[in-house]
C-alpha cells in the first residue's frame, strides 16, 4: 500500500507519493524522546503591587512551594525599599517529563511614594537575560545546549479596584509589551461580586485596547483559523478574574483548592467561580510551548537584530568575506 506525504506549509503545495513505509511517522516519537531526556525549562515573571497574591498564586499554579516567599525566611510585612527582583528555581517532575521552573517575583513594585520608572529595573532583567543567551549563541565554542534564562511570560496583577486600571499599570504595561509576553490578571476576584468583576474586565480591556497595550496571544501571531479560534476566546476572556489558595477543604467528598468567604467556599479550579482554570490551562497545558516559541522568534529576535544592527554600526561596516579572510592571514 502507498502512503501519501502531503506538504502544504512552508514547502508550497507539493504532493509527493511514497510507494512503501519509510518510517517518517516516527520522527515525532524521535523527538519525543529527546526532549524527555534534555528536560524543559520555563521561565515566569510575577508583577504586581504588595500583597496582591503573587506567592499564592504560583503556588497554587504549581501545587507546590514554590514561591520566593515559600523558599526564603523573609519576615512578613517588611515593605522593601524599591523593585527587588529575585528569581527561584526548582526541577519539579511529573510523569517522568522533567521541567525546570523559574520564578520570578518583583516585590515593591507600585508600593513608593514616587513610582517613576519603576518598570526600568525589570525592562533590564528582561533584556540582561536576552543578553545572557545572545552572548552564549555568538559564543565561538557554544555550548550544546544554552540554558535558556529568558522571561517566557509576565502575569501582570492588576488590583480589584473595581474602577480601571492605575496609570502606573497602563505605563509598565505599554513599556514591556513589545520586549516580553504579557499575561495582565485582576488579583483577589473574590473580593469584587460578579457584576463588578464583569464590568472592571470590560473597563480593562477597553483600556488596554485604547492605549494599544498588546498582551500575549496576541491577534498578529495567530497562525491558522484554528489557533484563531482557540486564542480569540481566550483574548475575549482576558484580564483573567483570579482567585489563589493553597488551602484545601473537602467539597463532597473531594478535597478541592479554595477559599472560604462569607458566602461560601469559592473553589479555585472550578470555571464557575472564577478563571484560575483558564489562566493554568493556557500556561501550562496547551500554550507553554507557544510562550517559549514566541519569546524566541518575536521578543528576543527582536533584542537580537537591535543588538547586532547597533554593533555593526559602531565596528563599522562588516567586510566581503573573503576579504575578511585575507585579513586574518
Ligand atoms: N481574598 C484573597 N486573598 C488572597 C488571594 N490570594 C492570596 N491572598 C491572600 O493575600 C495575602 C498576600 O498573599 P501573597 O501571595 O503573599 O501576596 P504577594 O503578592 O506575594 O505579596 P508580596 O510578596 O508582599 O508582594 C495572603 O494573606 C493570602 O492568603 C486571593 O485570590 N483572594
Amino acid at each position: 500500500m502507498s502512503e501519501t506525504l502531503q506538504t502544504t506549509t512552508q514547502w508550497g503545495k507539493l504532493t509527493t507519493t511514497l510507494s512503501g513505509y519509510v518510517g517518517i511517522d516516527t520522527l515525532q516519537e524521535q523527538m519525543r524522546k529527546k526532549a524527555l531526556k534534555r528536560g524543559f525549562e520555563f521561565h515566569i515573571m510575577v508583577v504586581g503591587g504588595s500583597g496582591l497574591g503573587k506567592s499564592t498564586l504560583v503556588n497554587t499554579l504549581f501545587k507546590a512551594q514554590i514561591s520566593r516567599r515559600s523558599c526564603t525566611n523573609e519576615s512578613e510585612g517588611t515593605i522593601p525599599k524599591t523593585v527587588q527582583i529575585k528569581s527561584v528555581s526548582h526541577v519539579i517532575e511529573e510523569k517522568g517529563v522533567r521541567l525546570k521552573l523559574t520564578v520570578t517575583d518583583t516585590p515593591g513594585f507600585g508600593d513608593q511614594i514616587n513610582n517613576e520608572n519603576c518598570w526600568l529595573p525589570i525592562l533590564e532583567f528582561i533584556n540582561d537575560q536576552y543578553e545572557k543567551y545572545l552572548s552564549e549563541e555568538v559564543n565561538v565554542s557554544r555550548k550544546k545546549h544554552i540554558p535558556d534564562t529568558r522571561v517566557h511570560v509576565c502575569l501582570y496583577f492588576i488590583s480589584p479596584t473595581g474602577h480601571s486600571c492605575r496609570p502606573l499599570d497602563l505605563e509598565f504595561m505599554k513599556r514591556l509589551d513589545k520586549v516580553v509576553n504579557i499575561v495582565p490578571i485582576i488579583a483577589k476576584a473574590d473580593t469584587l461580586t460578579l457584576e463588578e468583576r464583569y464590568a472592571f474586565k470590560k473597563r480593562v480591556r477597553e483600556d488596554l485596547e485604547f492605549h494599544g497595550i498588546q498582551f500575549y496571544p496576541m491577534k498578529s501571531l495567530d497562525e491558522d483559523e484554528e489557533e484563531t479560534a482557540i486564542n480569540q476566546a481566550l483574548r475575549e476572556k482576558m484580564p483573567f478574574a483570579i482567585v489563589g489558595s493553597d488551602r484545601e477543604y473537602q467539597v463532597n467528598g473531594k478535597s478541592v483548592l479554595g477559599r472560604k468567604t462569607k458566602w461560601g467556599l469559592i473553589e479555585v479550579e472550578n470555571k464557575n467561580h472564577c478563571e484560575f482554570a483558564l489562566l493554568r490551562d493556557m500556561l501550562i497545558r496547551t500554550h507553554m510551548q507557544d510562550l517559549k516559541d514566541v519569546t524566541d522568534s518575536i521578543h528576543y529576535e527582536n533584542f537580537r537584530r537591535e543588538r547586532l544592527e547597533m554593533h555593526s554600526e559602531f565596528a563599522g561596516p562588516t567586510p566581503p568575506y573573503h576579504e575578511m579572510g585575507e585579513s586574518n592571514l
